[in-house]
């Protein structure tokens, strides 16, 4: 075989979606590239998103003023868990990503800022000024990129370009700010930045940072992949809940942040903010109609996004 009919080796495809935004004739190649990726591997890239790179830029160092403070004083912050739209701080090893496939594993190598217009948290902190203003302005641009992605999605799928949206009007997304800190001591034995985990909602739109050890994205053989960085584009997946309602033809591929490598462990410091887009509680994901012609039928029991996401959510903060 001449070596140049080799297959291609698989990689997350980096799509330009400005032209599906703007509606010109060229959207349909758009909708077209993005169902190819969302029934591949379940990630791609954007650019031509027209997210804000301000506001973007805004969240990034105000956060990462946060996670410059001391660690005693970061741990009393974002307590109370009782305000809806507050803030909450998740230190160092607390979440067990890995724990939502069932694997036992020490907690990830990261702390986080978490928040959500529906989402109970506690008071911001004083400091650093305007981080909750900061959060609320890129929460917003997120929600205007999902929403074009969302139609897009009903285009691939044969859907009302608004068949999702009622779903979203009391939606429970979530943003977050990760901080991977250098690791100047070894992680523990099974230990990573992030454990492999597929994401729980409908799909996440992530800023991630070029940093050694990075997102890696399993692909169905079982190889795994590195996500690439690209200046200005965001790196997006389908979630669980999504690839339910599609019955399991579009996909929500597991993905990890892995720890960086021996000799770059003290100057690999790593901020990244991902975008959870979930559905309102009373949202029922029931297949999809278009997914069950030709004699296919629905693989899953229709179920409230509520009840799917207290599953999940108990299954990662249980701890090894
Ligand atoms: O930080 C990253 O690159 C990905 C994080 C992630 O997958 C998650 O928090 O669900
Ligand atoms: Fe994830």
């Amino acid at each position: 075989m001449p070596h140049d009919a080799a297959p291609a080796a698989p990689s997350i495809p980096v799509i330009d979606v400005a032209p599906f935004i703007a509606g010109g004739p060229a959207a349909g190649d758009v909708v077209r590239q993005l169902e190819a990726a969302a029934r591949d591997t379940g990630f791609f890239l954007v650019t031509g998103h027209g997210v804000s790179p301000e506001v973007t830029d805004h969240l990034y160092t105000l956060a990462r003023a946060f996670f410059d403070e001391p660690q005693d004083w970061k741990v009393g912050q974002g307590r109370e868990a009782t305000l809806e739209g507050g803030v909450s701080f998740s230190p160092l090893a607390d979440e067990a990503l890995a724990a939502t496939l069932g694997l036992k594993t020490p907690g990830d190598y990261k702390e986080s800022l978490n928040f959500g217009p529906r989402l109970k948290g506690g008071r911001w902190p004083a400091k650093p000024d305007g981080l909750e203003q900061a959060f609320v302005d890129y929460f917003a641009e997120m929600e205007r990129l999902a929403r074009h992605l969302r139609r897009a999605f009903c285009a691939a799928i044969g859907l009302r370009e608004d068949h999702f949206e009622p779903c979203f009007d009391r939606h429970l997304s979530a943003l977050r700010v990760i901080n991977y800190p250098e690791q100047d001591e070894a992680p523990l034995p099974g230990q990573l930045r992030a454990g492999v985990h597929t994401d729980y909602g409908f799909m996440t739109i992530l800023r991630s940072e070029a940093s050694p050890g990075g997102l890696q994205v399993r692909t169905r053989k079982g190889e795994w992949l590195d996500a690439p960085n690209i200046e200005g584009a965001y790196v997006v997946n389908i979630g669980d809940a999504f690839m339910r309602w599609t019955n399991d033809e579009w996909v929500s591929t597991p993905h990890r942040v892995a720890n960086p490598p021996g000799d770059r462990k003290g100057s690999a410091r790593r901020q990244s903010i991902p975008f959870f887009l979930n559905p309102s509680a009373e949202t029922v994901i029931a297949c999809l109609e278009p997914f069950m012609r030709d004699g296919k039928a629905a693989k899953y029991e229709p179920i409230t996004y509520g009840d799917y996401i207290a599953l999940k959510t108990s299954q990662a903060f249980s701890k090894a």
